[in-house]
């Protein structure tokens, strides 16, 4: 094996995943772990600390031992579910490609990120869907219904959807903020004659309840509610940014075979009196 000098800079947050060297009880053992060995990057990661320069043929024969024996790994828990009579919660998801229904974010601002594996596209005003092309460099950003709302409409919160091509799984990360602690009205200086207030005062927070909870809210596409008027003068600007509150999320599309189905095994659990989160 490698110089221990190279193995202890295989570090990792989890303890166990990374290098383990000798303990005086076991002194016949160490270990190597490579942490999300079925991905490329989880790989590269280990084989650029031992080959700075690359190995090709290591990195290729890791990637496909790991994948293969995940393959095993999903077909035994298959067999587990089959067995304990829960394996409907098992299966592909056939014939839709459609991954996220057109939608606009309930976020103030949303910030996606793809990798790889492709499927956001855009609404643009003309109406043309256009799709995004993953980089590792570049970022989009996108408004969300209450930058919208914020700023009377002048800043459209786009039509967004995606749409899986392939097999290939696709994953994908986005950060969402939102408004705490302040009701967002309308900038003041966007009302004047020609453009009236579109938007009445609301709570964030309650906008995002009233979205997941009411059927009017599931409904709609969009369901910002265009029509009161403004009531109070302030302009609360200023304190926006010390309101927003930052949301990380990380995103799965897959149609394996072997992926659970999260609705399915859900309503199991509900059906068994276990408490979800939906
Ligand atoms: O997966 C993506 O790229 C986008 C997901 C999305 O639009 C959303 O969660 O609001
Ligand atoms: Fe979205």
């Amino acid at each position: 094996m490698y110089a221990l000098e190279v193995k202890l800079l295989n570090t990792t947050d989890t303890p166990y995943h990374g290098y383990t060297e000798q303990i005086p009880s076991m002194p016949l053992f160490e270990s190597l772990g490579i942490e999300n060995a079925t991905t490329t990057e989880g790989v590269e990661k280990i084989t650029k600390l031992m080959w700075p320069s690359g190995n090709e043929n290591f990195s290729k024969s890791v990637l496909m031992f790991s994948k293969a024996v995940a393959e095993l790994y999903q077909i035994v828990m298959w067999m587990v579910a089959k067995s304990y009579g829960i394996e409907e919660i098992w299966g592909t998801i056939k014939g839709n490609p459609l991954g996220v229904v057109p939608h606009t974010d309930i976020s103030f601002m949303t910030i996606p990120h793809e990798k790889q594996v492709k499927g956001l596209q855009i609404k643009t005003k003309e109406g043309q869907w256009i799709e995004v092309d993953p980089s590792p460099s570049s970022f989009i950003v996108m408004a969300g219904d209450v930058c919208m709302a914020w700023t009377n409409g002048r800043i459209e919160a786009p039509y967004h959807m995606v749409m899986m091509q392939g097999k290939e799984e696709r994953y994908s990360l986005g950060i969402f903020t939102f408004i705490r602690g302040l009701n967002i009205q309308i900038l003041q200086k966007l009302i004047d004659e020609d453009h009236p207030p579109r938007f009445k005062e609301f709570d964030h927070y309650k906008y995002i309840h009233y979205h997941r909870y009411t059927n009017v809210g599931k409904k709609s596409e969009c369901p910002i509610i265009i029509e009161a008027v403004i009531v109070q003068n302030k302009d609360a600007t200023t304190c926006l940014l010390d309101h927003m509150h930052v949301s990380f999320k990380f995103f799965l599309y897959s149609n394996s075979i072997y992926r659970i189905n999260t609705y399915k095994l859900c309503k199991h659990l509900q059906n068994k009196g276990v408490t979800t989160t939906t």
